[in-house]
């Protein structure tokens, strides 16, 4: 049987046989895929390793195993496993996987380049570069979001607050976080000042900074929602682009802007840390609103802001925001 590499899955394909695209493991073509997991009772090629995958061929006659492990891969079709009937035998494969799983394609949606081929007749899986990290392979898992959200009984999301210091973003996330764990939802906040207490504590306010903050942060809540939790992160995150990225890394609809439009004059009023005073007087250098920008949102989800004067209290937010996350589904596992 031929080996060829397939130039759009960018692996080995042999026979019926295919590299999967979806980040989960392998499919045949025109095959069931049965899932990523261990095999008992099937043979186990090579040295110590991770089963991957393993699929029936149409009609079920047959189990068709896959193996990749770190170091190396190896494919044969067990003709015993559980299937009854005709089990179809092929022949065994070898390769070699440098560091890494054979497992797909990444299943992130990050632009990463990849090293598929062939050397030597040694059959290389899809290696990706994804900025500085090279040499690397998506690792797709049995459990799926989806599967998550169902025992959950909700979707997860990421709801990105963002406004002026004082517009009352760590209120609003705390009050939410509140009331949906009142309704049995799990929710989770991630807030300017805590995460910069660890994960971003190397991290100060210039504009680089910022960026990389909300960069890590929208990363993290990209893994709170995959979880199937409520993330919502509260950051000052005042440039545009850097909001958009965070965006980007959501699938449609997952990511929920909430713009806090209080006037700067208002979050100075309020004041609770003393901040305004500090920049005010020279004392804190790059204070947004006073000497470092902060850019509005244009299209933001919700847009909390005074009507005739007055704003609404952090309840009040809060019930629409239940509102928002009930209409769109997110109260639902289904
Ligand atoms: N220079 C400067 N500018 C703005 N804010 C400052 C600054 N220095 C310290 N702080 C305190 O840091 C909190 C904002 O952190 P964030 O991580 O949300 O900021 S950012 O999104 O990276 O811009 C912010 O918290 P909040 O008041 O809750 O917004 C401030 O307490
Ligand atoms: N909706 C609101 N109306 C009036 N005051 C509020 C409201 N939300 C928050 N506050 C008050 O404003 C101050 C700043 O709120 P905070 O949530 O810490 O803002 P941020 O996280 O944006 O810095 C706090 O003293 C808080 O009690």
């Amino acid at each position: 049987m031929a080996k060829r590499v397939d130039p759009v899955r960018g692996f080995v394909r042999r026979g019926g046989l295919c590299w999967s695209r979806d980040g989960s493991a392998l499919r045949s073509r025109g095959g069931e895929m049965v899932g990523v997991g261990s095999l008992g009772g099937g043979r186990r090629g090579g040295e110590v390793g991770q089963w991957k995958c393993r699929e029936r061929e149409r009609g079920g006659a047959g189990a068709s195993v896959r193996v990749g492990f770190k170091g190396h891969w190896h494919r044969s079709v067990v003709a015993s496993a559980r299937s009854s009937g005709s089990a179809r035998q092929e022949e065994v494969e070898h390769g070699v996987v440098a560091e890494g799983c054979v497992n797909g394609d990444a299943g992130n949606g990050a632009a990463a380049s990849s090293n598929e081929g062939s050397i030597s007749g040694l059959i290389l899986p899809p290696l990706m570069t994804v900025g500085k990290s090279t040499n690397i392979l998506w690792q797709g898992c049995m459990v799926k979001r989806e599967d998550r959200q169902r025992m959950l009984n909700q979707k997860g999301c990421v709801i990105w607050i963002t406004g002026l210091s004082g517009s009352g973003k760590s209120t609003l996330a705390c009050t939410l976080d509140h009331a949906l764990l009142q309704r049995g939802k799990l929710s989770y906040v991630l807030d300017g000042d805590n995460v910069r207490h660890g994960l971003n504590n190397n991290l100060g306010f210039s504009a680089v900074d910022r960026a990389e903050n909300i960069r890590r942060v929208g990363e993290v809540a990209k893994l709170f929602a995959d979880t199937g939790i409520i993330c919502i992160a509260s950051f000052i995150s005042p440039y545009k682009k850097d909001r958009d990225a965070c965006r980007s890394l959501m699938g449609a609809g997952d990511f929920i802007e909430v713009f806090m439009d209080v006037a700067l004059e208002v979050c100075e009023q309020r004041d609770p840390k003393g901040l305004y005073k500090l920049a005010r007087a020279g004392k804190i250098k790059g204070f947004t609103g006073v000497d470092d920008p902060y850019e509005e949102p244009q299209e933001a989800e919700i847009v909390m802001k005074a009507v005739n004067g007055v704003y609404a209290s952090p309840q009040e937010m809060t019930v629409q925001m239940l509102a928002y996350l009930e209409e769109n589904g997110f109260l639902r596992g289904d």
